[in-house]
């Protein structure tokens, strides 16, 4: 798979902008704040319905636009799909795919399969739960859209089932008379029921990323501790969670919701399920989340970003890698390393201020940018 062509109309810094594509290897070159991240951030909101960067979607239309435009035309197997949508903060996104406007924006799933790899991911290592959360779900959702759906339901039992847990602890510490708790049974069943297909996504992606990520770690780090991934449960005081299937994690997140109900009343929040998990990264017989150097911390949360990519390409469709901004943070070992194990890739997006930086194997097509302008170069 690969990208032929984006056009951008008042995204971030660009009135409007198009570019051609090639497949290989693109490098896009360009000053500091030049908008090199806004293309590859596009097209990372194109294949995930969100960004990299930012959490809400104000920051991704140009300041004084009203909605942002992203169209894509995306080449897999010698056929074209074009890929648009419309972002409008405040209103429900719009997409289109061909010439089709889809009812439901997250049919775009899957139409762009591409893993991003930035100075952001360092937050995967060192960030709170809820980044490696959101890895494990985008990946989970790139591989099997259906999971879209399942996360949308789950999330919103959750808002349902927390509403209800807010207002009784409000009422009791106004004094007032007791809330009818009656229909938590009701969101119980049903939180553990869609909890528990998450979980089993989930699960069994961790399972399969685990080798892949050690794989790449060694490769990266030449060798050095071992990267070991596994699930925490938040229902298992963080410890592993075996591979079950999902009527018997259904009977567990279902156990748990009981046992936690006492606290769950207390404190007015939902305290176990798929939204209260982590991913554990050990490097060594060490969490890497507080002991990892700098540099080891960019070779895992790289090594998680290629296992993702390797993960996706033996699915069979080939992805789309980007790269940004990265092969300055990386030592010269790690990038002609990097610079390999990427080489065949169908398309890398590479971004830099300093071309040197990129490893000769990676240097294909040119494009300046600059000027709110992108152009072909070499
Ligand atoms: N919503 C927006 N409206 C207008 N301009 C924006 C908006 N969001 C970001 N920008 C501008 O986009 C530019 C940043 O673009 P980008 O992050 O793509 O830069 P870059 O070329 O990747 O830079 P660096 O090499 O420093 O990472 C900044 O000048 C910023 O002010």
């Amino acid at each position: 798979m690969y990208v032929r062509h984006l056009e951008l109309v008042d995204f971030r810094s660009y009135e409007r902008v198009n570019v051609d594509l090639e497949p290989g290897a693109c490098v896009l070159v360009g000053r500091n704040g030049q908008g090199k991240t806004n293309l590859v951030e596009a097209l990372g909101y194109v294949a995930t319905l969100s960004s990299h960067r930012v959490a809400t979607d104000a920051p991704l239309v140009r300041f004084g636009a009203q909605r942002a435009v992203v169209r894509t035309a995306v080449v897999h197997e010698a056929r074209e799909l074009l890929v648009e949508l419309q972002i409008e903060p405040g209103k429900a996104n719009k997409a289109r795919l061909g010439r089709s406007p889809l009812t439901r924006v997250r049919d775009v799933l899957g139409a762009l399969r591409m893993v991003l790899f930035a100075p952001e991911d360092l937050a995967l290592v060192r960030g709170d739960p809820s980044e490696r959360r959101r890895y494990l779900d985008e990946l989970l959702t790139l591989r099997q859209p259906r999971y879209a759906g399942v996360r949308a339901d789950y999330e919103r039992v959750l808002k349902q089932r927390n509403a209800l847990l807010r207002t009784a602890y409000l009422a009791r510490r106004a004094g007032g008379a007791r809330t009818d708790m009656s229909t938590l049974d009701v969101w119980d069943v049903h939180l553990a029921r869609h909890g528990a297909e998450l979980l089993a996504g989930r699960l069994e992606l961790c399972a399969a990323l685990a080798p892949l990520v050690a794989k790449a770690y060694d490769a990266v780090s030449a060798g050095r501790s071992a990267a070991t991934v596994s699930y925490s449960g938040s229902w298992t005081d963080g410890g592993p969670v075996a591979p079950l299937s999902v009527q018997d994690l259904e009977e567990r997140l279902g156990e748990a919701l009981r046992a936690a109900r006492p606290s769950e009343i207390e404190r007015g929040v939902t305290l176990v399920g798929p939204h209260r998990d982590d991913v554990t990264l050990m490097l060594g017989e060490v969490p890497a989340k507080g002991y990892a150097s700098h540099g080891e911390s960019w070779s895992y949360a790289l090594a998680l970003r290629l296992a993702a990519y390797d993960l996706l390409r033996s699915d069979g469709i080939e992805p789309v890698l980007a790269l940004d901004d990265v092969f300055a943070e990386l030592d010269a070992g790690r990038r002609e390393r990097l610079a390999e194990l990427v080489a065949d890739s169908s398309q890398t997006l590479v971004t830099c201020a300093v071309e040197a930086d990129v490893p000769a194997a990676l240097r294909g097509a040119r494009y300046e940018v600059g000027s709110g302008e992108v152009r072909r170069v070499g």
